[in-house]
């Protein structure tokens, strides 16, 4: 997907959600564990209740992995049931890879080309070379963990050099040098409304993907104060928050109303700043 067609279907369907499917057997209502494969019923009911109100799903891979074979799947079919319904609708593989080159490039293959997500997720502790073969892939894009939205972030992404840089900044600011650079978007936590002015400043074009609203307590119009950009440039992701809003049958009519609840907030803020 382009970056172009991305903000083409945000400002159609007035909506910047990202629904994460970070999906646990034990959350999941008990009438789908008779299914054969439950998880992937989940995901399919789920898509089938929000596609129209939402602009991306992220899986993060690790709730599939946790179920080996079965889980990688689940994960594969629900990837392949949003390619062939919704092919408009942004995938990211919530992986956070990054190794030495060759292996970066094997993952690289394993989530643009294999499974074919639209982007991925990375961390950038390993520097350029871990990051620039995922970049190397035309019209898919590397979500890179800048300010994360849990409290242990703070331990390294705030360390400051002697001239007050903090870490988080040095590797926004040096990952715009990269090949591809333009295909980078990055992970902002919706914990820390306070750092997007500053992150705005350094990247002001680039889409941030915003996980933290809903369990983690993150408010929506608090990150938009600074992180809107004029493409809008916003993927709010909210994960349990929408999928498990209800424990029972009706839980994919109540995560259509728990994401029509934040799409229609974005509506209103779009609107407000005539976006
Ligand atoms: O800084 C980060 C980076 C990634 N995540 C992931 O996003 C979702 C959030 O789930 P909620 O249920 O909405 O809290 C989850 O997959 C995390 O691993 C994050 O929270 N913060």
């Amino acid at each position: 997907m382009t970056k172009q067609e991305l903000i083409h279907q945000i400002k159609a369907k007035r909506s910047f959600l990202c629904i994460g499917l970070d999906v646990d057997l034990e959350k999941i209502p008990a009438h789908l564990l008779q299914l054969d494969d439950p998880v992937f019923e989940f995901n399919k009911a789920i898509i089938e209740a929000t596609h129209d109100i939402t602009v991306a799903y992220k899986p993060n891979t690790a709730f599939y992995e946790a179920y080996g074979l079965k889980g990688w799947e689940s994960l594969s079919k629900t990837i392949a049931y949003l390619n062939e319904n919704y092919p408009s609708i942004f995938t990211i593989a919530d992986a956070k890879r990054g190794d030495i080159g060759n292996t970066s490039t094997r993952y690289a293959k394993a989530f643009f080309e294999d499974l074919n997500f639209d982007s991925v997720t990375v961390a950038p502790y390993m520097g350029s070379d871990s990051v620039e073969p995922f970049l190397a892939f035309e019209n898919k894009f590397t979500i890179m963990l800048a300010l994360t939205s849990n409290k242990g972030g703070l331990d390294f992404q705030l360390m400051q050099d002697e001239k007050g840089a903090t870490l988080y900044e040095k590797v926004l600011k040096t990952s715009l040098g990269w090949k591809n650079s333009e295909q980078l978007m990055y992970v902002v936590g919706a914990t820390r409304p306070e750092y997007f002015q500053k992150i705005r400043n350094i990247v002001p074009d680039h889409f941030l993907l915003v996980p933290g609203v809903g369990a983690q307590g993150g408010d929506l119009q608090e990150v938009c104060t600074y992180g809107l950009n004029n493409d809008i440039g916003l993927l709010i992701n909210s994960s349990r928050g929408i999928i498990y809003a209800s424990p029972n049958e009706n839980f994919a009519e109540i995560a259509r109303k728990k994401a029509l609840e934040l799409q229609k907030e974005m509506q209103v803020i779009l609107d407000e700043k005539g976006l």
